[in-house]
């Protein structure tokens, strides 16, 4: 029986929490987009990962409706809107509406905010988030290409693009138990409010938090809160099992990286003097129609034995400013996006089997250009990014948040699949 319906905004984010699940023991299945009315699922979890992070607030509103709608009919007693650990929104959303959409149509009136992830550095504070550290405002998370974030405090960030008004639970709290964190829960409510961000300083705070919103109907967060939901479940599952499926086979693999952010930026580096490597020419993504091809066909003149070839159009954030006050950043995305997707296809139809891609955009990109319908979610190579595996189809692929791995991670995601 489904026990976690999930609503992931983007691809790389619903890998990251599928993963999380998988880890914990849980069979999970993610589906890519809205899933077709007469698709049937056994499995304890279920995924589904949209595209909905920078679209219309419109389009984000009715593709999770429609991802509920699926769930719902399922019997699925539970759901999580999974977004970005760094909150990724602008004040128009689509967090916020996305958020009221989902608590209107499950007929509740209040919900948690936790973009939280420990172990890779994402932490709450007093609602203050931070990254590695420091505040989100001072992250790299300030230069993003589409979302950049200036702001660190949640509950700011959370009233300028919802309904509502947001209160805190405070670390303090976090530390007296699942009691304690239920009673605030129950105060904050009384109180008026229908968001609370619920801080995380360390993994105890995650199974704290597990254990106190196990009635709650709707979720939103980042992958640590699932981790310490699923925890709280676990028992004995096996995580070995449930990881079976989504093992990579040996293939033939290339790494394709559209992420800017400062730790691709950093993987990049470390790969591209020891692997063939191309830098893509974002004017010619712009201009030149049949550029994907001649990507593909560098890709496919590079020898079969060794490191996977990469392609990569990641950039220092003054060089992606500079193209995007020249160009326009929708447009310059979507050039670089859509000749990522291209490339992907004409590689697949050459025989390549695994795709190490880094960049939650980009990921969305080339997954709906390979046509993948779902994935079984395979092992970690680190915290939140899991090798997966297409339904009916012999394709891996690693989508990487651009934030995530550490610097090795190209070359680790290739060990863990020989
Ligand atoms: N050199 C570049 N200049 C401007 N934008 C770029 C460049 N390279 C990639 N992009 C775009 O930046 C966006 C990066 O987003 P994404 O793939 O989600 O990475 P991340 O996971 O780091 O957010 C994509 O739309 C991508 O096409
Ligand atoms: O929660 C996270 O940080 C990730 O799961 C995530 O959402 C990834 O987004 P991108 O950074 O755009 O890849």
């Amino acid at each position: 029986m489904m026990r976690l319906g999930v609503i992931a905004d983007d691809f790389t984010g619903a890998t990251d929490i599928a993963g999380f699940l998988v880890a914990n023991g849980l069979r999970t299945v993610q589906l890519n987009g809205v899933p077709p009315a007469d698709l049937q699922v056994q499995a304890d979890a279920v995924v589904i990962s949209l595209k909905s992070r920078s679209c219309p607030v419109e389009d984000a509103v009715s593709q999770s409706l429609a991802s509920l709608d699926w769930l719902r009919a399922r019997g699925c007693p539970q759901f999580f809107f999974k977004y970005c650990s760094t909150f990724d929104s602008t004040p128009r959303g689509n967090i916020g509406p996305v958020t009221d959409a989902l608590l209107d149509a499950l007929g509740e009136d209040f919900t948690v905010i936790c973009p939280v992830l420990p172990v890779n550095g994402r932490t709450i504070y007093n609602g203050y988030l931070f990254v590695n550290g420091v505040p989100l405002e001072e992250s790299g998370m300030r230069h993003h290409p589409v979302t950049p974030m200036t702001d660190s405090n949640l509950m700011r960030l959370m009233d300028a693009q919802s309904r509502g008004k947001t209160g805190n639970v405070p670390s303090t709290i976090m530390d007296e138990g699942p009691e304690a964190v239920r009673a605030a829960l129950a105060d904050l409510r009384a109180r008026g409010f229908r968001y609370a961000v619920l801080d995380a300083l360390n993994d105890a705070h995650l199974v704290v938090m597990g254990q106190a919103v196990s009635e709650m109907k709707l979720v939103t967060g980042g992958s640590g809160l699932a981790d310490g939901m699923a925890r709280a479940w676990a028992g004995t599952a096996d995580a070995a099992a449930a990881a079976a499926e989504g093992r990579p086979a040996k293939g033939r693999a290339v790494v394709i990286s559209g992420s800017c952010s400062q730790m691709t930026n950093a993987q990049v580096a470390a790969y591209r003097d020891a692997a063939p490597s191309l830098a893509v020419s974002v004017e010619r993504c712009m201009s030149d129609p049949a550029y994907a091809d001649e990507l593909a066909d560098w890709v496919l003149a590079q020898p079969r034995n060794g490191l996977a070839p990469l392609v990569y159009a990641t950039m220092p954030p003054e060089k992606v400013k500079e193209l995007q006050d020249r160009y326009g950043a929708a447009e310059v995305s979507e050039a670089v996006e859509g000749v990522f997707g291209r490339l992907a296809k004409r590689l697949e139809e050459a025989g390549f089997d695994q795709f190490i891609v880094a960049g939650g955009e980009t990921s969305g990109v080339v997954t709906q250009s390979l046509g993948i319908g779902g994935f079984h979610i395979g092992p970690q190579i680190a915290p939140g990014v899991p090798w997966v595996r297409a339904v009916g189809r012999p394709l891996s692929l690693a989508l990487k948040s651009g934030n995530f791995g550490q610097e090795r991670f190209f070359f680790e995601a290739q060990d863990l699949a020989a």
